[in-house]
């Protein structure tokens, strides 16, 4: 390890540093992060580009007295180096290794956790509010970046704290970037103001007149000020009540430390726009900050992220090209994406339908209510959104698009779990959450072909419509042809035996009917497996057909067990007169660890052999 980086156990010694010496840490940081992110993988990009800013930080503040708060978490790497967890980075995003985003319980450096865009100046005004309700002083900032800013949450919050003179420092690190390139017109603002050559003649001007007049500060400012509010279009940002200082060269240690130093003692809410280049440092990461935003394990050398050679392809990018085959024949489909273009595969679809596909900036709250202006306007949209993030758009869900019965498809990517990113991006949720809203039809494919074939059932049904699928890749079966629909509400009968019924749930089925298969060889018991295909509407017919008086009833679902479909399945089976052993295997009440998909769901037991083991024992 580096010389001076070594030598940080915590921001104390930071802090022991000369100036001088920051530009030299900040190489060896970078360094640092590309060489132990490269087996690993992990969020490298956002991370890199805020190593000056987050050294500036933690050299002139005083956390965790003083509280930083990260939007998303994903950038706050260097925080976590600089912040005694140097040690541990490389377990970062492993099994019992430190948390991917910002987490609370990890450190009192992490005053607010994270994990989802757009919460950062919210969560640090309701922080700057109880400081001065318990009459305490320290410095709240959050650091929220540009694509973080499109979402709604952050206006909701520059709003309200606009309106008030608390002592808040809100961060713009703006890289022009979310994932994928930043979108909307606060983008094309932000932008016009970085570029905007006439606003930095003003600054000049105002600058030699202060220059020339030592005195005349006020005046100065108030002519900056002025010139400022002519040619910038608005300083938005002032006329919703913060002090505007910017834009700064978030990699110029001469820029950063001055006047963060002056914004540690101007009073009320201040909106430092500090520019920054995503993946500064690691070249491949500078010119495809996309792939480079958050990956797997890659070459240092050859800038080369490692391929799953061989593997059959992802249910995300069955989605896209299934997607895009349909609207090849059926022009009233379209494709929505709140700022996960490839995340999500509708950048598939993009390529070619470019017309018909919207990305609208992290606001999945607006992607669900613009769809349904879509479906009102004779179209078909798309809603793909992960599981996790379509939290976020409830109400909308309900309210925009259920009641009205309109017919939108919410394409749940993620669904379960998810790995790495943990907690915070589990779908866990979602089965709870749709299958309860009236006109909505809820479908989980057990492999891609069945996804596939609902996605073209899905274009039938007029209404609502979601559908859940997992992370990663399919199984490799047939996705060659174009599969008819399915038969709405139909379960699909995978064994049949007479020790009882096993009804697993999309992303579930395979580990279950391994699980089944050795049952039967190993102990003798055949039961049936029905793969329900279809949540809601449930498959009634088949389930109380199959349901054996006295014998086992097995729910296995990969969602939490409070809501989810085995309560209804249970209370079903009660309501026939159903009585025997009984068990519903899907997720506890708790929030699940990150590491690999496998790790999580054999601590679960979730998998074959959790499953297993969990049927032997009823
Ligand atoms: C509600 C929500 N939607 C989507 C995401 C996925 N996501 C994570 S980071 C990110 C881009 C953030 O861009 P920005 O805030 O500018 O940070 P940068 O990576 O550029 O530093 C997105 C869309 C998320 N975390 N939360
Ligand atoms: C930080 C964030 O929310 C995203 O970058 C997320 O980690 C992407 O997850 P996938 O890797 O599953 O696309
Ligand atoms: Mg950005």
């Amino acid at each position: 390890m580096q010389e001076l980086l070594s030598r940080i156990h915590g921001t104390a010694d930071l802090k022991a540093l000369y100036p001088e010496q920051l530009p030299t840490l900040a190489k060896e940081m970078r360094h640092y992060l590309i060489e132990t992110l490269a087996p690993i993988g992990g969020h490298l990009g956002a991370g890199l580009g805020v190593v000056e800013l987050t050294i500036a930080l933690h050299y002139l503040f005083d956390s965790p007295r003083d509280k930083i708060v990260w939007d998303v978490g994903h950038q706050a790497y260097p925080h976590k180096i600089l912040t005694g967890r140097l040690d541990r980075m490389p377990s970062i995003r492993q099994y019992g290794g430190l948390c991917g985003f910002t987490k609370r319980a990890e450190s009192e450096h992490d005053p607010f956790g994270a994990g989802h865009a757009s919460t950062s100046i919210s969560a640090a005004y309701g922080i700057a509010a109880g400081r001065d309700l318990n009459n305490e002083h320290y410095n709240v900032i959050a650091v929220i970046g540009d694509g973080a800013l499109t979402g709604g949450m952050a206006f909701e919050a520059l709003n309200h704290a606009g309106a008030h003179n608390k002592r808040l420092l809100v961060i713009l690190n703006d890289n022009e970037m979310s994932i994928a390139p930043n979108v909307g017109a606060m983008s094309s603002y932000l932008a016009r103001i970085i570029t905007g050559k006439p606003y930095t003649q003003a600054k000049d001007t105002a600058k030699r007149i202060l220059e020339k007049l030592p005195g005349a500060l006020d005046a100065a400012k108030r002519l900056e000020e002025h010139v400022k509010g002519m040619i910038t279009p608005g300083t938005l940002f002032e006329e919703m009540g913060f002090r505007y200082i910017g834009p700064v060269d978030g990699h110029d240690f001469d820029h950063l430390l001055p006047t963060l130093a002056n914004c540690k003692y101007l009073d009320g809410p201040i909106l430092l726009h500090v520019v920054t280049k995503k993946g500064l440092g690691f070249s491949p990461a500078e010119e495809d900050p996309e792939t480079w935003h958050g990956l797997g394990p890659y070459s240092v050398e050859t800038g080369i992220p490692h391929k799953s050679n061989g593997k059959p392809p992802t249910y995300t990018q069955v989605f896209g090209d299934t997607l895009a085959d349909m609207a090849d024949h059926d022009d009233r489909i379209v494709a929505i994406t709140a700022a996960m273009p490839a995340g999500t595969g509708v950048s598939r679809f993009e390529k070619r339908h470019p017309e018909r596909c919207f990305d609208v900036g992290i606001a999945e709250q607006h992607a669900v209510t613009f769809a349904g202006g879509l479906a009102v306007a004779g179209k078909r949209p798309y809603v793909a959104i992960y599981s996790t993030f379509m939290q976020r758009a409830y109400d909308q869900i309900i309210h925009d698009i259920c009641i009205q019965n309109l017919p939108v498809t919410f394409c749940m990517d993620r669904a379960g779990i998810v790995g790495a990113d943990g907690a915070t991006h589990t779908g866990m949720f979602d089965i709870a959450f749709m299958r309860n809203l009236p006109n909505m039809t809820v479908m989980a494919p057990k492999d891609e072909a069945e996804f596939k074939a609902m996605l073209i059932t899905s274009a039938t049904i007029n209404g609502p419509v979601a559908i859940r699928y997992p992370r990663g890749n399919g199984y490799g079966v047939d996705i060659s042809q174009l599969p008819a629909p399915l038969s709405v509400g139909k379960a699909e009968i995978l064994e049949a035996g007479n020790d009882g019924l096993v009804i697993a749930v999309g992303t579930r089925v395979r580990d279950t009917l391994a699980a089944v298969e050795r049952l039967r060889q190993e102990d003798g018991k055949a039961v049936t497996l029905l793969n329900l295909r279809f949540i809601k509407p449930l498959d009634l017919e088949a389930i109380l057909k199959h349901l054996q008086q006295g014998k086992l009833l097995a729910i296995v679902e990969e969602g939490v067990a409070q809501g989810g479909i085995g309560q209804e399945i249970a209370a079903l089976a009660l309501k026939s007169g159903w009585s025997g052993p009984f068990v519903h295997i899907a997720m506890p009440d708790i929030f699940p660890a990150h590491g690999t998909q496998p790790e999580i769901l054999r601590d679960l037991e979730l998998d074959a052999n959790g499953i297993l083991k969990q049927l032997r024992g009823c």
